[in-house]
């Protein structure tokens, strides 16, 4: 059966309060014999900022590259407002409204910081043989961008050459550039990864700001940023979750101290 037959059928959280944006169902991912991702079932309401939490190599990258269409699963669902997206390619998932910033830098060094939103606006809007076309054609859309830039905190630098920017600023931008597509969820990989606490404090506002009329899943290791800014934690180990809820909930359950918050969850 390919995965436009059919309705899915109603997940066991159906009939919730909140309408569920995102939704994960009994997800494997197999290299050889090895399960990356083992029988990982996951929700995220519309409107909450979900983090993923756990330690290295619990299985982190590969769900949020399943959930985004870089990796098909072995077995298992990805539902995103109910419709399944699972085998879909990454674009094809993008422009149902699931957008993703990455760990290691989408930014193009060589364009400034304006091009390079322009650059996505016009990939979001474009049939995909109309991707190269003048950046003096993209003149309309400046008006899109440069609202892009202030709401991610680089109104003052639209003319800098992206390979000029810090660290900080990158990750600013590359949030930026999720935004072009305008997602209704967005899923945001180690935003504060490398940064100094300042830059981890603009992140932070900076994630609140985008979460406003959007879901927002990100993968985190910094346990203040996932206090700070998770409405609700999902915690894998070996592939599987751990546990999942409020993450004063999750702090407190015995086999997340023992497994990976260890002191810090006696606090
Ligand atoms: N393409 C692959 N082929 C084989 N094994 C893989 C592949 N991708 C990931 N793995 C393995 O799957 C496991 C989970 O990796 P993953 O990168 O998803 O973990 P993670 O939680 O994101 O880790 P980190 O916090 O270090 O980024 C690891 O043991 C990794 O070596």
């Amino acid at each position: 059966m390919t995965q436009t037959e059919a309705t899915p059928q109603p997940g066991p959280w159906a009939g919730a309060a909140t309408p569920v944006a995102l939704e994960a169902r009994g997800l494997v991912k197999a290299f050889r014999e090895f399960r990356a991702t083992n029988d990982v079932s996951l929700r995220v309401d519309e409107g909450e900022i979900h983090a993923i939490i756990g330690p290295n190599g619990a299985g982190k990258t590969t769900l949020f590259n399943l959930l985004s269409g870089f990796l098909a699963p072995t077995s298992g669902e990805v539902l995103l407002f109910g419709e399944r997206i699972h085998g879909l390619p990454p674009h094809a998932i993008v422009r149902r409204g699931l957008s993703r910033s990455f760990q290691i830098s989408s930014v193009f060094s060589s364009l400034t910081v304006r091009e390079n939103v322009l650059v996505a606006l016009q990939s979001a809007t474009a049939l995909p043989r109309q991707f190269w076309v003048p950046l003096s054609r993209l003149d309309k859309l400046r008006p899109r961008a440069d609202e892009i830039l202030a709401a991610v905190g680089l109104g003052g630098a639209p003319d800098r050459l992206a390979a000029d920017l810090s660290h900080g600023e990158k990750r600013q931008l590359e949030i930026g550039i999720s935004l072009s597509q305008d997602p209704r969820v967005l899923l945001l990989d180690e935003p504060t990864s490398g940064m100094g606490s300042e830059g981890i404090a603009r992140v932070i506002a900076l994630v609140r700001q985008v979460a406003r009329g959007r879901t927002v899943v990100l993968v985190e290791h910094n346990m203040s940023v996932v206090a700070e800014l998770a409405d609700r934690i999902t915690v894998l180990q070996y592939g599987q979750v751990l546990a999942s809820g409020k993450y004063d909930e999750v702090r407190r359950d015995p086999r997340v101290i023992e497994a990976y918050l260890g002191e810090e969850a006696h606090a």
